[in-house]
């Protein structure tokens, strides 16, 4: 397991960031070339001088870790039914690697905005979570088209808001979601042959934002070893999904990549937490290969999220 700094790129965002209605000319291409190797090499890059809020994230943090902390049982009052995006999965019940014989060791609450009657823990409960929750959605999904549209000029599509403009319906009619975690301190359980904190897996969808408040999070590198991730500051983690790599006839791979624990007794009182923003296009958007290929058959986005749900939550032995 090598030293990941100089594998995982940095990328300065300034070109586009936040505060900025238009890209910045001069160095635009630049970050399309840059988020261009990063994405048809190892698949994730960092992004740093976003003008994403930093305090929004302590925050999330803050609410989350209260929310995790309340019994199981109130935690148990908003599940993630099967099939569904959105709701609270408890410790051991997704299986994130399908090939692995346990549930991954990791709680974590979904919010996806398009699912009617969505149910949320008490305000009394837990004050300021859905807030917090329903305020970060909102801020990282101008982040997401940036990065969309930065990907298509890479791809030199004609249109450069084409993946923008198959991203329009979060919250109505797409599976776009925000995804709390927590990896409780491991010297609580037994932890089972083979169990990790989140198993190996690529992400569904088009574009993942990950936030990581601690170290933990391994990626697959292109010779097939895993790399640690590390901390950079202020830095907010991209990585393709699963849809991407069909829609782009894998230009753009959905790299894989794995939460596991250090065995020793000081890392096993350890917790951890992460936050992650899924991009998801509409559910009606057709997902044809980009390059007019045809290597996969055009699909709904909807019927692939489907598709790879069923995948996840088969039922782990015990
Ligand atoms: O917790 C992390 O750092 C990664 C989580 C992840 O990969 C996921 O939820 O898809
Ligand atoms: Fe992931």
């Amino acid at each position: 397991m090598g030293d990941s700094s100089s594998e995982i790129p940095v990328i300065d965002f300034s070109a586009y960031r936040l505060s900025l209605d238009k890209p910045d000319p001069s160095q635009f291409q630049k970050l399309v070339d840059d988020v261009h190797n990063a994405l048809t090499t190892i698949g994730f890059f960092f992004i740093v001088n976003t003008d994403f809020p930093q305090d929004k994230v302590e925050e999330l943090y803050k609410v989350s870790k209260q929310y995790f902390d309340l019994p199981l049982e109130v935690k148990l009052q908003c599940p993630r039914p099967q099939g569904s995006a959105h709701g609270y999965v408890k410790v051991d019940n997704e299986c994130t690697n399908p090939d692995r014989p346990h549930g991954d060791l990791k709680e974590n609450f979904n919010y996806c905005p398009q699912t009617a009657g969505a149910a949320w823990p008490l305000e009394s409960d837990c004050p300021g979570f859905k807030t917090a929750m329903c305020d970060f959605f909102d801020l990282c999904l101008p982040l997401c088209h940036r990065i969309l549209e930065i990907m298509a000029h890479g791809l030199k599509l004609e249109d450069p808001l084409y993946f923008v403009k198959h991203h329009q319906k979060a919250g109505k009619d797409s599976a776009m979601t925000l995804r709390t975690l927590y990896y409780p301190p491991l010297s609580s359980f037994k932890v089972k042959e083979q169990q990790v904190r989140c198993g190996e897996h690529s992400d569904f969808g088009s574009v993942t934002l990950l936030f990581q408040q601690t170290p933990g999070l391994l990626v697959r590198n292109i010779d097939g070893s895993y790399i640690k991730v590390p901390m950079v500051e202020a830095g907010i983690l991209i990585n393709t999904g699963s849809l991407m790599a069909r829609w782009t006839s894998d230009m753009y791979p959905a790299t894989k990549h794995c939460v596991f624990m250090d065995n020793t007794p000081e890392e096993m009182e350890k917790s951890r937490q992460s936050i992650a923003f899924f991009g998801y296009p509409d559910n009606d958007a057709i997902i044809e290969c980009v390059d007019k290929s045809n290597k996969y058959p055009p699909m709904s986005a909807l019927n692939y999220l489907k598709f790879r749900l069923n995948q996840l939550y088969h039922t782990p032995q015990s």
